[in-house]
C-alpha cells in the first residue's frame, strides 16, 4: 500500500468510573470476534453481541434507577438490543412506548429497519420511526420507536412531559449535538415531574463522570414519613465491555497533504491488493466527495483492469432518499462497493458488506464566534472519539481494516479526545426559539449539560427579537413567533417563508428555501471548473444566487425533470430531486400555516425583500476602497468575500446578503443576493437602530 505500513498499537478502552457515589458495574465479557464468521440464526447473532451478557444488569439498573448511563464500544449492540430487552421485560406494556433517539436521520431509519427485522415484524407497526417530515409509526401498535433527538424535542411542543414514553434512550450522546444537549436538559426537568420515566444515556465514549454529575442533582421523592419513594435518582453507570469483530488499524507513514488524492490511491490499492469486501470512505463534504467519485470513475474507465469491478457511491445529506438508499443494496458478486461519505455514516450505521474503512481525519464542523456574530462551516480535524466511530464501521459483521490518512503520532499526541459540544460552537438562534416554544423563559438560567456562552445567548435573543419572533418580554410573539417555531427549519428561513406571504412570492421562496437546505445543486469537481462556470452563466441572474436557483429549477421542470438536461448543464440531478422532495414538504407545511401559495411572476424585488426579511442579520457592504472585493458585515464589521462559486463573484454589488459562510484562507459568503440597504431598516428597525444612517443609507 502506498501510504501505509504502520499497524496501529492503540486499542480503544473504556473509561472506568467508581467515584462520586456512582454505581459502577462491570462484568468481563469476551469480544464477539472470537466467534468467527458464522452468522447462524438471528437469535444466535443477537446472543453473540457483547451487550447480551449484560442483559440482566441493564434491566436491573433501569428498574432501580431513574437514569442509567451505558457506555459500550461501537458494535457492542447497545442501539439494536437494549430497546428489545426493555420491551421483553415489559416496559412497553399497557400502551407505553420505548423511545430511542439518534442524532441522524439515516441512522434512525436503518436501525429501526434492523430491529424490525430482528423481531420479525413489519417496519411501521410494532417497531417504527419518525424523522423530520416522515412518520412511520402506528399510534396503536408501535411500542419501540426510533426518532431523531430533534423530533423528540418537537413532540414536546404537544406533550411537554412526553407522557407516552416509559423509557427514553438517548443514544450516541457522545456526539453532543445541540438537540441532544437540549434534550438532556429538558429530560432532567421532566424527570422531576415524572419520576417513573426512565432515561438511558448511551454512547461509545461518553464522559460518564460529567454526564453522571449532570444528572446527579435530581432529588429522590419522599413519602409522608420521609421514606424514599420510587427509583434511585442518582445515575448508574454501566460499562459494556467487548466490541464487534476485530478492526486492524493502519496509519499513514507520513502526513498526507491532499487527502482526496490519498483517498483515491488508497481505495485503488485496497482494490488491487486486498481480498473482496466493500470500502467505506470518510471525506468532509459534497465537493470533496463528488471529486473523489469522479476520479475513481475516471480511473475505472481509463485503467480498465486496475479498477474494474468498483461500484462507487456518494453519500451525503444533499442526496435524494433513493440515492442514499443505494448504499444498502447488496453488492453483486465479483464487484466491490465503495461508499464515499460525510460523517452521516459515522455512527450507528451497519453496512453489511463493509470490510475496509478509509478515514481522511477531517469533517465539516460549525464554528460560531459570538463576538463577531459569525458562524462558519470549517473543515476541521476529527476527535479520537469520532475516529474510533469511523473505524467501528468496519468489523460490524466480520473482521475489518481501517486505513487512517494521518500518522499514529498525530492520533496519539495531537487529536483531541472528544469534540467540542455543538452547543458551544454554534449560533443559538434555533436552539433558543425551541426552548421558548416549550415555555422555557429563563434561557440563561437553563440547566445545560455544557453551558453555551452568555454572549451567544444574547446574540440569539437579539436576532429573534429583530425577526419579530420575541416580544419585549422575550416571550414568543403571536402569531408570528409561534408560526416560525412551528416550521422545522432555521428561524431565518422560516421568517423568509412567512414574509413571502405578504410579498406575494411564496412559490418562489419555497423553491429558494428548499435549495438552501441542501449543500449545492451544481456538479463540481476538479477539472470541470470551466465547464461549470459556463453552465452557470446560462442561468445566472444579476440579482444573485437565490434568483439563479429559480432559473435552474424552472429549467429542470421544463425539461421534464430530465437527468440528461442536468448532465448537460452541470446540475446535480440527485440534488434537484431532493429539492423537489423538500419543496413538496415545505409546501404542505406552508398551507397548514395558512400561507397563500402565490407566484410573483418575475417580480424579483419581492423575492429579494423576502430574503432580506429573514436574513437581514447577514447583510454586508462592499468596502469602497477595496479592489479585491472585500465586504464588511454591517453588524460586527467582519471582513468577508464572495465565494468563487457564487454568480456574483467578481460582480461585487455594493450591498449583499449571504446565506452562510465558509472559511478557508478567507471568510467566504456562499449563496449571495444583492439588496437595497433601505430594506434593512424596514425589515429589522431594532437590529439596525444603532447603525449610523450612512452605514446603511444609500
Ligand atoms: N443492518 C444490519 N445488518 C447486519 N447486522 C447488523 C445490522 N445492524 C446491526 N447489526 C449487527 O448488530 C451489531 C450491533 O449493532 P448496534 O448498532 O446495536 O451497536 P452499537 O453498540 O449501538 O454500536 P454503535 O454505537 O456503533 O451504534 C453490529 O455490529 C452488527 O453485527
Amino acid at each position: 500500500m502506498s501510504h501505509f505500513w504502520k499497524p496501529g498499537t492503540e486499542k480503544p478502552r473504556i473509561v472506568d468510573d467508581e467515584e462520586g457515589g456512582v454505581l459502577f458495574l462491570s462484568t468481563a465479557a469476551s469480544s464477539s470476534s472470537s466467534s468467527g464468521f458464522g452468522y447462524g440464526s438471528m437469535e444466535k447473532q443477537r446472543q453473540r453481541l457483547p451487550v447480551y451478557k449484560y442483559r440482566t444488569a441493564i434491566l436491573y439498573l433501569v428498574e432501580t434507577h431513574a437514569t442509567s448511563i451505558i457506555v459500550g464500544e461501537t458494535g457492542s449492540g447497545k442501539t439494536t438490543q437494549i430497546p428489545q430487552y426493555l420491551k421483553e421485560a415489559g416496559w412497553a406494556d399497557g400502551g407505553r412506548v420505548i423511545a430511542c433517539t439518534q442524532p441522524r436521520r439515516l441512522a434512525v431509519q436503518s436501525v429501526a429497519a434492523r430491529v424490525a427485522e430482528e423481531m420479525g415484524v413489519k417496519l411501521g407497526e410494532e417497531v417504527g420511526y419518525t424523522i423530520r417530515f416522515e412518520d412511520l409509526t402506528n399510534t396503536n401498535t408501535t411500542t419501540i420507536k426510533f426518532l431523531t433527538d430533534g423530533v423528540l424535542l418537537r413532540e414536546m411542543m404537544d406533550d411537554p412531559l412526553l407522557t407516552k414514553y416509559s423509557v427514553i434512550m438517548v443514544d450516541e450522546a457522545h456526539e453532543r449535538s445541540i438537540s441532544t444537549d437540549i434534550l438532556l436538559g429538558l429530560l432532567k426537568k421532566i424527570q422531576r415531574r415524572r419520576p417513573e420515566l426512565r432515561l438511558i444515556i448511551s454512547s461509545a465514549t461518553i464522559e460518564a463522570k460529567s454526564m453522571s454529575a449532570f444528572f446527579q442533582a435530581s432529588k429522590r421523592r419522599r413519602g409522608l414519613e420521609g421514606e424514599e419513594l420510587g427509583p434511585r435518582m442518582e445515575p448508574a453507570i454501566l460499562s459494556v465491555e467487548g466490541r464487534g469483530f476485530n478492526v486492524q488499524i493502519h496509519f499513514a507513514e507520513e502526513p498526507v497533504s491532499d487527502y482526496v488524492q490519498a483517498v483515491v490511491s488508497t481505495v485503488l490499492s485496497i482494490h488491487n491488493q486486498e481480498p473482496m469486501g466493500d470500502i467505506l470512505v470518510f471525506l468532509t463534504g459534497q465537493d470533496d466527495i463528488d471529486t473523489a467519485v469522479k476520479l475513481l470513475n475516471e480511473e475505472a474507465q481509463s485503467n480498465g483492469k486496475k479498477s474494474s469491478g468498483l461500484i462507487v457511491l456518494p453519500l451525503y445529506s444533499g442526496l435524494s432518499r433513493a440515492e442514499q438508499e443505494l448504499i444498502f443494496t447488496p453488492t453483486p458478486r465479483g464487484k466491490r462497493k465503495v461508499v464515499i461519505s460525510t460523517n452521516i455514516a459515522e455512527t450507528s450505521l451497519t453496512l453489511e458488506g463493509i470490510v475496509y474503512v478509509v478515514d481522511s481525519g477531517f469533517s465539516k464542523q460549525r464554528f460560531y464566534n459570538p463576538i463577531s456574530d459569525i458562524e462558519n462551516l470549517v473543515v476541521a480535524p476529527l476527535s479520537k472519539a469520532s475516529a474510533r466511530q469511523r473505524a467501528g464501521r468496519a468489523g460490524r459483521v466480520r473482521p475489518g481494516k481501517c486505513y487512517r490518512l494521518y500518522t499514529e503520532e498525530y492520533f496519539v499526541n495531537e487529536m483531541s479526545a472528544e469534540g467540542i459540544p455543538e452547543m458551544q460552537r454554534s449560533n443559538l438562534v434555533s436552539c433558543v426559539i425551541q426552548l421558548k416554544a416549550l415555555g422555557i423563559d429563563n434561557i440563561l438560567g437553563f440547566d445545560w449539560p455544557a453551558s453555551p456562552s452568555p454572549e451567544a445567548m444574547i446574540r440569539a435573543l437579539e436576532v429573534l427579537y429583530s425577526l419579530g419572533v420575541l416580544d419585549d418580554d422575550a416571550k414568543l410573539t403571536t402569531p408570528a413567533g409561534f408560526q416560525v417555531a412551528e416550521i422545522p427549519l432555521e428561524p431565518m428561513i422560516s421568517k423568509m417563508i412567512l414574509s413571502s406571504n405578504e410579498l406575494g412570492c411564496s412559490e418562489e421562496i419555497l423553491t429558494i428555501a428548499a435549495t438552501l437546505s441542501i449543500q449545492s445543486i451544481w456538479v463540481s469537481g476538479r477539472g470541470v471548473q470551466k465547464e461549470l462556470d459556463e453552465a452557470k452563466l446560462r442561468f445566472a441572474a444579476a440579482e444573485g444566487d437565490h434568483v439563479t436557483f429559480l432559473n435552474v429549477y424552472k429549467g429542470f421542470l421544463q425539461s421534464g425533470k430530465s437527468s440528461q438536461w442536468c448532465h448537460k448543464n452541470h446540475v446535480n440531478y440527485q440534488a434537484m430531486k431532493k429539492v423537489i422532495e423538500i419543496r413538496g414538504q415545505l409546501r404542505r407545511i406552508a398551507q397548514r400555516l395558512g400561507i397563500v401559495l402565490k407566484s410573483c411572476e418575475g417580480d424579483m424585488k419581492a423575492v429579494r425583500k423576502a430574503v432580506t426579511a429573514g436574513f437581514f442579520a447577514n447583510a454586508c457592504r462592499l468596502e469602497a476602497f477595496s479592489h479585491s472585493g472585500m465586504y464588511k458585515t454591517v453588524r460586527g464589521s467582519q471582513e468577508v468575500y464572495i465565494h468563487p462559486s457564487s454568480v456574483l463573484f467578481r460582480v461585487n454589488p455594493k450591498w449583499v446578503i449571504f446565506h452562510s459562510l465558509v472559511s478557508t484562507d478567507r471568510q467566504y459568503m456562499r449563496n449571495v443576493i444583492s439588496i437595497d440597504p433601505s430594506w434593512l431598516r424596514e425589515a429589522a428597525p431594532h437590529f439596525y437602530q444603532h447603525q449610523p444612517h450612512n452605514a446603511i443609507g444609500h
